[in-house]
C-alpha cells in the first residue's frame, strides 16, 4: 500500500512537470490572471501547449470551439493553426467573449482571426456547416458533452480532431464508485466515442483528462 502511495505520488510529479513544460506568452499569463477575477477555469498549461500542437499537426485553418472563457484554449489553437485560419467560438457569456476579445488584443491577434459567437453552443452549434472543419474543441458545461461531440463530429472534415477537455472529470472518472451527474455523462462520452467506427481515440492524462479523437 505504502509502494503504491508513493508511486502515485511520483506519478503527480511526473504529471506536474509535463503540465510547466512550455513557457506561455505574457498575453495567456495575463488572461489567467483575467479568469480568475470572472471565475473561470481556463485550459492548464499542458492542455494549452497540447492544443497548439494538435492544431499544428492537424493544419487546421477552420476551427471550432465551444466555451471561449478568458480565450486561453482559442489563443492556444491559433497559435498553432495555419496563419489564415479563422477561429469560430461560442460562449453564452457576454463578459467571457468580452474578456476573451482583450486576450486576443495583448496577443496581437486580427480581428479577422477569431469569429465569436455569443450564444448557446446547443444551438450555435446546429447552425455551422456540415464537414467545414478541421478541429473542433469543447470546454464547456459536462452535461451536454454527448451533444456537443455528436455536432462536432458532424462538423469535422475526414481526418479532422474532435478534442475534449476535462474529459477525465477532475479524477472522477476513474473511481467507479463516483456516479455524479457529471462523471455519467463522461463516462457515456468515452463509451460512444470508443464504439464509433468513424473515430479512432485517445485519452490523455493531461490537465484534467483530454480526450482526443480522429475522424476516419
Ligand atoms: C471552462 S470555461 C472555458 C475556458 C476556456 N476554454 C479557456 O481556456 O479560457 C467554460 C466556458 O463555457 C461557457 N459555457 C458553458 N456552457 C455553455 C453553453 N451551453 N453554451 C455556451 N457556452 C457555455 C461558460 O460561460 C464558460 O465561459
Amino acid at each position: 500500500m505504502k509502494n503504491q502511495h508513493s508511486q502515485h505520488s511520483v506519478k503527480h510529479s511526473s504529471w506536474a512537470y509535463a503540465e510547466q513544460h512550455a513557457e506561455e506568452e505574457p498575453a495567456l499569463v495575463q488572461a489567467r490572471r483575467r479568469a480568475e477575477n470572472l471565475g473561470v477555469q481556463p485550459v492548464s498549461q499542458g492542455v494549452a501547449s497540447l492544443l497548439t500542437v494538435l492544431a499544428a499537426s492537424a493544419r487546421a485553418h477552420a476551427l471550432v470551439e465551444v466555451g471561449t472563457g478568458v480565450g486561453v484554449s482559442s489563443l492556444a489553437l491559433l497559435r498553432g493553426a495555419t496563419p489564415d485560419a479563422v477561429l469560430t467560438s461560442i460562449d453564452y457569456e457576454a463578459d467571457h467573449i468580452h474578456a476573451a476579445r482583450e486576450t486576443f488584443r495583448d496577443a496581437r491577434l486580427a480581428s479577422a482571426r477569431t469569429r465569436l459567437i455569443t450564444g448557446r453552443a446547443e444551438q450555435v452549434l446546429a447552425r455551422l456547416t456540415t464537414g467545414g472543419y478541421d478541429l473542433v474543441f469543447v470546454d464547456a458545461e459536462a452535461a451536454h458533452a454527448v451533444e456537443y461531440a455528436e455536432q462536432g463530429i458532424r462538423l469535422l472534415r475526414p481526418s479532422g480532431l474532435l478534442i475534449i477537455n476535462d474529459a477525465l472529470d477532475h479524477d472522477r472518472l476513474a473511481r467507479p464508485a463516483v456516479r455524479d451527474d457529471s462523471t455519467q455523462q463522461m463516462r457515456e462520452l468515452e463509451r460512444r466515442v470508443l464504439e464509433d467506427d468513424r473515430l479512432r481515440t485517445a485519452m490523455l492524462g493531461t490537465g484534467s483528462g483530454l480526450l482526443v479523437a480522429v475522424r476516419r
